[in-house]
């Protein structure tokens, strides 16, 4: 659970100007106050009533400096000088030694933070993005960084140094009259102690709220992913609808919850602020015309006073409007506080630091047992070898654990029990970058990123040599449709580029897999989604590899794993069978049956 701490800490790394720049602001907030006692002091002068001892003082001090007497002109001189210092002189500096900083501060830790984000995003496990979908993440984490941004200048730059200078005030009038300014401390206090107890209670209304937001659009960005489907059955009006239900609960929580106990907490201040005002003035009168305190206190009382209380309002409107951010801080610490899973923190590592992997590629599944829930296993005792350079298909039923099998290997997860042997190797204990290096895989849906085709070629290899990248195009076959491309190997491609059909970016994805050079290359059930053309021609691009690593081969069409030196039959996350096509069709058993499906639509008993 993220705390009130951890806000403070997202500015930790520029304390030192944070705290200069908040005494900075703090002390022109102070230096104002001198303006309200001058004219005091002034009055006094004009009225020939005595000034305090404090500025006689001062005066006196100026007169011994320029040698001219201590009488009235030099008093007014004197006053307006300091006047003049506190305003003119001072107006230049405020912004510099300021907002600037306060800005500043702000700027630099959203660039750090974004950064930080970032790399969570990169480091996180891929069980966070089943559990997650992007919308969610995205308006969780966008939301944190530009309210924390929007915040500091507001709290380090306007309402610490308010805080600051009512004190000064409160030092002034106890300056002139104690029961006055003990009058004055405790209403200010009553007040801010009332409005920040009732804004703790609506801020928890605004993390309900920030959930509903993050709720909502989360919904909005899996409609955006979700589109094609949502075209096809037509369900337009009744997604419609549920987005208005969840922007109404949104819309009846803001306005009828929160925004009206805003309303009334501003109502009861202004009208506790207004008869406070009055009071001071009724006191002050008092002491005036019975003679305890001069026309110029009563006139320095009054202003300082009412300047005071006119800080009440802006000081709770920044506790508002902080309280209704505080919310979705915290949801973003939470986010950045997701643990890591085991491999976080090495996967970032610089290549430098990073030895090179050399396999020949053997593969040894050593008694593994795993469940994504430990109580609910969905690979039991698997105990697989396999050479290096052999082709492996694996099949079986669909939730049988193929792609659970992959996971453990690229070690997404780990397993509960048993162990992953690469040339006697336990997985556990490599270097998951580097060992992931070694390994490459051509995924169903082929990501393409947004780029020319050449980068997405070389994603995993930017520094391949020309002679390299045709020879994995040839391979894979990617030379068949570079000539249909307009702009050939510098075409864009992807989300704003042309887009790619199917059966090209597979063998975009299988070019991809080879320019790494990979020990052990896995192919996700590379061609369930092709026609019949394009299936035979991945087919050929996967034939001219064979032989040349390892190759694990998940297939749904059993056309693709003929030539598979091993086939692997998996059945509820178990071996059940093992053998090359023709043994596995002479054993009669799962696999034939699966066979005789695909090639007569009839499943034998
Ligand atoms: N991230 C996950 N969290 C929880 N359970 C999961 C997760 N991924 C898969 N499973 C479950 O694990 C079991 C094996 O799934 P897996 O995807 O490995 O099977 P598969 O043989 O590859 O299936 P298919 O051929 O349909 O892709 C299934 O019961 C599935 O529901």
């Amino acid at each position: 659970m993220a705390k009130f701490k951890d806000v403070i800490q997202y500015y930790k790394n520029y304390k030192a100007i944070a705290c200069f720049s908040i005494a900075a602001s703090s002390l022109f907030e102070l230096l104002d106050l001198v303006v309200p006692y001058a004219i005091g002091q002034l009055l006094n002068v004009i009225s020939h009533q005595p000034i305090d001892a404090l500025s006689q003082r001062l005066i006196n001090t100026a007169a011994a400096i320029t040698g001219l007497p201590s009488d009235r002109p030099l008093a007014l001189g004197f006053l307006l000088a300091l006047i003049c210092l506190v305003t003119v002189v001072r107006a230049p500096l405020e912004p510099w030694l300021g907002i600037w900083f306060h800005w500043d501060i702000a700027l630099r830790t959203r660039r750090d933070h974004s950064l930080a984000v970032v790399r969570k995003i990169l480091t996180l496990p891929l069980e966070f993005y089943d559990e997650n979908n992007p919308g969610r993440i995205a308006g969780r984490v966008a939301r944190g960084l530009s309210n924390h941004t929007w915040t500091y200048p507001e709290i380090a730059g306007q309402l610490i140094p308010k805080l600051v200078r009512v004190l000064g005030i409160f030092c002034i009038i106890a300056f002139i009259a104690w029961p006055i300014a003990l009058l004055f401390l405790i209403s200010f206090i009553g007040i801010l102690g009332y409005s920040l107890k009732d804004l703790l209670r609506i801020n928890r209304k605004e993390q309900a709220l920030d959930r509903y937001m993050e709720n909502t659009e989360s919904h909005t960005s899996e409609l955006i992913t979700n589109i094609k489907t949502v075209k096809a059955f037509a369900t337009e009006a009744r997604e419609l609808k549920r987005q208005q239900r969840r922007l109404q609960r949104e819309f009846t929580m803001v306005d009828y919850s929160i925004h009206r106990a805003y309303v009334k907490l501003l109502t009861w201040q202004e009208v506790v602020i207004q008869s406070c005002v009055f009071g001071v003035l009724g006191l002050t009168l008092w002491a005036t015309l019975t003679g305890q305190i001069s026309l110029g206190y009563f006139v320095t009382t009054l202003t300082v006073s009412s300047m005071a209380y006119a800080e009440l309002e802006p000081i709770s409107n920044l506790a508002e409007i902080f309280t209704r951010r505080y919310a979705s801080m915290l949801r973003f610490h939470e986010f950045m506080e997701t643990p890591l899973g085991n491999e976080g923190s090495t996967l970032l590592a610089t290549a430098k630091a990073v030895e090179a992997y050399q396999f020949t590629g053997k593969l040894h599944f050593d008694r593994v047992t795993f469940g994504y829930e430990p109580q609910r296993p969905v690979l039991q005792n698997i105990d697989l070898l396999i050479e290096p350079y052999q082709t492996v298909a694996l099949v079986g039923r669909s939730g049988s654990g193929k792609s659970t099998l992959v996971k453990l290997l690229f070690r997404y997860f780990e397993p509960q029990q048993g162990r992953i042997l690469i040339d006697g190797e336990d997985i556990r204990r490599l270097n998951v970058t580097a060992y992931r290096q070694r390994l490459a895989i051509v995924h169903q849906e082929v990501d393409v990123f947004n780029g020319t085709l050449l980068d997405n070629l070389t994603y995993g290899s930017p520094t391949a040599s020309w002679e390299q990248i045709e020879a994995a195009c040839q391979i894979a076959r990617v030379n068949e449709f570079i000539h249909l491309l307009p702009q050939g190997y510098r075409t864009v491609v992807g989300e704003r580029g042309v887009r790619l059909s199917g059966g090209q970016r597979q063998r975009l994805g299988i070019a991809r897999a080879l320019l790494v050079n990979p020990d052990v290359l896995v192919f996700d059930e590379a061609t369930s989604s092709l026609d019949y053309e394009s299936e035979r021609s991945i087919q050929l691009a996967m034939r001219n590899i064979l032989g040349t690593r390892t190759t694990l081969i998940i297939a749904h069409r059993l056309s693709t794993v003929r030539e598979a030196d091993k086939i692997i039959v998996l059945d509820q996350g178990r071996i059940l069978e093992v053998g090359s096509h023709a043994e596995l069709l002479q054993q009669g058993g799962l696999y034939h049956r699966l066979h005789a499906l695909q090639e007569t639509g009839d499943l034998l008993g």
